[in-house]
Order: C-alpha cells, then sequence, then structure tokens
C-alpha cells in the first residue's frame, strides 16, 4: 500500500530531524531536553549518552558498544579531532540510538545539553615505561575543563571517568563539581572495573574455573598497590597458598602495566590499540 501525503511528509520530518537537529541550548529555556526530543529512531524512549573522547582508541569501540545498548536512545561523540567521521560510522549501524558529533571546544556545550550519562575517556594514555602519575599534568587540564562543561549544562548527569590517573581525575572532578554546588558522590564514578575483570580471570586461571563463574570483589583504586583484590571473599569460597596470593596480587595490580608494555611490541609492528583492552576498558565503562 502506497503511504498517503500526510505519512510522507511525518517521514520526511523525522528524516530531516535526524540530518539537522535542533540546537538544544536555545529550546526549553537552556534547562534541557525534553523527553519527547529524545526519542530513539522509531520511537522509544531511553537515555542520551554522551562520550567525550569519543574518537580515541577507549572511545570509538565504547560508542559502538553504546550505539548498540537498545537502553540508549541518542548518543552524543564529542572529541577535539575526528568527531564527524567516526560520528558518520557509527551512525550508520542499524540500531535505535540518534547519534550526533561534536567537534572542538565551541560545540562542547551543545555536546553534553540534557545529558543523562557522560562517559569520559579523553585525553592521552600512558605509553611503555610510563605511570598513569605521569599522565596527570595533561589529563587533569583536559577533565577540569570537561567537568566545568558538565557542571554548567547537564549537573544531574552520571559522570563515568576513564582518563587517567583516575585515583585523581575523579578528585579533580569532584572539586569541579563542589565548586559549582551540583556534586552529588553518587553521581561520580571512577570506572575500575576492568581490574575486577582482570581478577576474575586471573583467580579463574589459578582455580581452573570458568572465569564468568568467579567473583572477586576488587576495592580501593585503579594503580598498582592501591588496587585490591580482597582474595579471602572470592565466590565460589576457596583458599590460596601465599605463593598463589603473591602471585595474583601483582598479576592484578599490574594488569594494565602488563598490556601498556605489551605495545612495545605492537609499535614495532605497527599494529593498533590491542582489541581486548579497549573493549574490557568498554564494557567497564557501561558497568561502573
Ligand atoms: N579506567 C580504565 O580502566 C582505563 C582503561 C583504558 C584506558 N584508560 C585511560 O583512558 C584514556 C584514553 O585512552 P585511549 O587509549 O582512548 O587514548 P587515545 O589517545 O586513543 O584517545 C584519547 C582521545 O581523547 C581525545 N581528547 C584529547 N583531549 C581532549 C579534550 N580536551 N576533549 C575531548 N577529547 C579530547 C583525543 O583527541 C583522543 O581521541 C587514557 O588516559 C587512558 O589511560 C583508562
Ligand atoms: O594501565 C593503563 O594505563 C590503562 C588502564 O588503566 C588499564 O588498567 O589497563
Amino acid at each position: 500500500m502506497q503511504p498517503n501525503n500526510s505519512q510522507v511528509n511525518r517521514r520526511i520530518a523525522t528524516i530531516s530531524a535526524h540530518l539537522n537537529p535542533p540546537n538544544y541550548s536555545q529550546m526549553e529555556g537552556g534547562s534541557g531536553l525534553g523527553r519527547a526530543n529524545c526519542r530513539a529512531k522509531g520511537g522509544s524512549a531511553g537515555f542520551k549518552v554522551a562520550i567525550l573522547g569519543a574518537a580515541g582508541g577507549i572511545g570509538q569501540p565504547l560508542a559502538m558498544l553504546m550505539k548498540m545498548n537498545p537502553l540508549v536512545s541518542v548518543l552524543h561523540l564529542y572529541d577535539v579531532v575526528n568527531a564527524p567521521g567516526v560520528t558518520a560510522d557509527i551512525s550508520h549501524m542499524d540500531t535505535g540510538a540518534v547519534v550526533r558529533g561534536f567537534l572542538g571546544q565551541q560545540q562542547l556545550e551543545e555536546a553534553l545539553t540534557g545529558m543523562d550519562l557522560v562517559i569520559i575517556p579523553a585525553g592521552v594514555p600512558r605509553k611503555p615505561g610510563m605511570t598513569r602519575d605521569d599522565l596527570f599534568n595533561i589529563n587533569a587540564g583536559i577533565v577540569k575543563t570537561l567537568c566545568e562543561g558538565i557542571a554548567k549544562c547537564c549537573p544531574k548527569a552520571i559522570v563515568n571517568l576513564i582518563s587517567n590517573p583516575v585515583n585523581s581525575t575523579v578528585p579533580i572532578a569532584a572539586e569541579v563539581f563542589k565548586k559549582a554546588g551540583t556534586f552529588d558522590p553518587k553521581r561520580l564514578l571512577g570506572v575500575t572495573m576492568l581490574d575486577v575483570v582482570r581478577a576474575n580471570t586471573f583467580v579463574a586461571e589459578v582455580l581452573g574455573l570458568d572465569p564468568r563463574e568467579v567473583d572477586v570483589p576488587v576495592v580501593g583504586g585503579h594503580a598498582g598497590v592501591t588496587i585490591l583484590p580482597l582474595l579471602s571473599q572470592v565466590k565460589p569460597p576457596c583458599s590460596f597458598t601465599q605463593k598463589e596470593i603473591d602471585y595474583l596480587t601483582d598479576r592484578i595490580q599490574n594488569g594494565g602495566t602488563e598490556v601498556v608494555e605489551g605495545f612495545v611490541q605492537r609499535i614495532r609492528q605497527n599494529m593498533s590499540t590491542p582489541p581486548f583492552y579497549t573493549c574490557r576498558a568498554n564494557l567497564a565503562g557501561i558497568c561502573a
């Protein structure tokens, strides 16, 4: 059956709304998006998610995973480089979330307005021989600027901080939000899930179990000795020799370094970011 004129006009309006999104900062007195404007393609309601640093090694697969997530209706991809290309690519996926790209600081506020969840992998990663703390000088400033934007444009959003050193970028974000009067400790999360999945994997190897059946609580921070696997609390209940405890603790605390040092070989071979590293970090972002 042929669509009638009004159906055709409605389809054209929908297509144009996706291709030429409205300027959110001028809508609803700048107080954020109305639910009616946040529908996924096909009309279902969902969460509005922004990824800051979306064109990077972590940001790109994270964008893909978010686009695959049926709970997400609007996905904003912000970066200081390459955002248009990444946005075009991700937007071609045949899932519901509407994807929009934002390039450079002048578009940061628009990228953030009305967001429910902001995930931040923006910044530089460490190279072999560096500690996460060596990233502080560059990443602290980046995170501060991005969080000032969040405090202004989406103060109620949940914020997931991936940028390292997580042990320091989370307190920086907290201070920015406190200064702005928007701090809510329940809404600010450092992404450390990688430590949990590494712990599950290594403990499962020692126990000869499927990692999906193993649950290792890990508390503390996300660097060296601040990563504290609670090996006495493992599920299923088990015990370890002192040698196993030393081995597991060291492997879990230095899992990130193990991967970063692996880059030396990959750089020599001209290979890109290891896929598990990025995917796991991204799943961590989703789960945090
Ligand atoms: N918490 C974790 O579990 C975890 C896991 C992996 C990586 N990381 C950290 O995540 C960060 C990103 O790693 P990566 O491998 O994606 O690095 P990358 O260099 O591949 O990507 C970083 C992206 O951030 C962008 N960027 C830089 N400055 C920006 C700014 N001011 N605003 C917006 N975007 C900006 C860059 O253009 C780039 O696209 C690093 O700090 C890394 O250490 C954390
Ligand atoms: O170790 C890093 O630099 C990246 C990340 O924090 C990790 O744990 O893999």
